[in-house]
């Protein structure tokens, strides 16, 4: 019974440090384009060129959702935000820049919270 209760907290606090790590991806300065999936109708070519879009709300869909097996598949749909953008935007551009500095921002947290 242990184990099994063991196995569940584990699931519990680690999706608990998913949440706290959306919450202080939202509230960074240069989280807007991310925080709502991109408008194919509005960006033009985003559809045919990204395969598999993701943003903050979906994430925290799945989340809510329970759809993350755990820390890790997390971590891969916030990496996937940040590949979409770099493959879409220059570097140069604002949002090519922001997605670098949100990249940046959460590799930190993730080595923060080890
Ligand atoms: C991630 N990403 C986002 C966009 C974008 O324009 N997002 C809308 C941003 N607006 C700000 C206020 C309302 C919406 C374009 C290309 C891209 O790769």
């Amino acid at each position: 019974c242990y184990k099994i209760a063991q196995i569940s907290k584990d699931d519990n606090s680690q999706l608990a440090v998913c949440r706290v790590l959306l919450a202080e991806l939202e509230a960074h300065k240069d989280a807007w384009p991310f925080l709502t999936p991109v408008n194919h109708k509005v960006i033009l070519g985003y559809r045919k060129v990204i395969k598999r879009p993701m943003d903050f709300s979906t994430i925290k869909r799945k989340l809510n959702n329970n759809l993350y097996f755990n820390l890790d598949t997390f971590i891969a749909d916030v990496n996937l935000v940040f590949d979409n953008c770099e493959k879409f935007n220059e570097d140069d551009s604002d949002i090519g820049q922001a997605g670098h500095n949100m990249r940046k921002f959460f590799h930190e947290l993730l080595h923060l919270k080890k």
